[in-house]
């Protein structure tokens, strides 16, 4: 079996930076490495980055945003794909698969949404367990700092508010499945990458 790290945390935490330097570090070791995330490329995150994440036009069906249900349900979709297309047969064949979100993502942000942290779980049981969740936590503020430049002009007070109920849920999360390990992104870049690189030792190539 090959080995599964997930990047987790709130919208501008540092996730595709630290998964890309997590990749390249496996790589030098000679690993065989699927570096992937979550909405997937595919024609499922496709349509959720039209439906649930532009926030335009498109996400209003038949008069009304699609419902918090219906946005779990096309996560859960994609992820299934996701599953059994790509991570399953990447493991099996012995290769390291890094995703930037995964299930976490829903339970976080979905919970934040409102939906029964229950009813979420549940609906992901299908999502095979990472060897490693590596969340990268850092305050809002600094979070927003950091994507400003991506232009967010509107219900800024909005998405503030979300994303600190999202990082809440993303610490009660850490307490209850063991595979999720907080790392403190307010490091630099390499200090972070240092620490990733020190918990994937520790908690994965030890026990190997
Ligand atoms: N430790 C860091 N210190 C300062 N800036 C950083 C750090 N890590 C990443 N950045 C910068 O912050 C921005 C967001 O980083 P990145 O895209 O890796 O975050 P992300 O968590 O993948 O974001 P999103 O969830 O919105 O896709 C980028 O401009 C990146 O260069
Ligand atoms: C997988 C997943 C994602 N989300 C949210 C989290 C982010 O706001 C966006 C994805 O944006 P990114 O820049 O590509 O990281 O989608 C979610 O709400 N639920 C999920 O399961």
């Amino acid at each position: 079996m090959g080995i599964f790290v997930v990047m987790e945390g709130i919208d501008g935490a540092g996730k595709s930076t630290q998964a890309k330097l997590l990749a390249k570090w496996f790589e030098k070791k000679g690993y065989e490495v699927v570096l992937t995330k979550e909405p997937t490329d595919t024609a499922f995150g496709k349509l959720i980055r039209r439906l649930v994440l532009t926030g335009g036009k498109e996400g209003i069906i038949d008069g009304a945003r699609i419902s918090h249900e219906a946005e779990a349900l096309l996560f859960a979709a994609d992820r299934a794909e996701h599953v059994h297309k790509l991570i399953k047969p990447s493991l099996e064949s012995g290769k390291v698969v890094i995703s930037d979100r995964y299930f976490y993502s829903s339970l976080a942000y979905q919970w934040a949404r409102g939906l029964d942290l229950k009813w979420l779980i549940d609906l992901n049981r299908f999502a095979v367990r990472p060897d490693l969740v590596v969340l990268l936590d850092l305050p809002v503020k600094e979070s927003m700092k950091r994507i400003n430049g991506r232009g967010i002009k509107t219900e800024f007070d909005k998405i503030v508010e979300l994303q600190k109920k999202v990082r809440e849920n993303y610490l009660k999360l850490a307490e209850m499945f063991p595979e999720i390990k907080i790392v403190n992104a307010q490091n630099s870049i390499e200090d972070i990458h240092r620490d990733i690189v020190g918990l994937v030792e520790q908690e994965i190539l030890s026990k190997v």
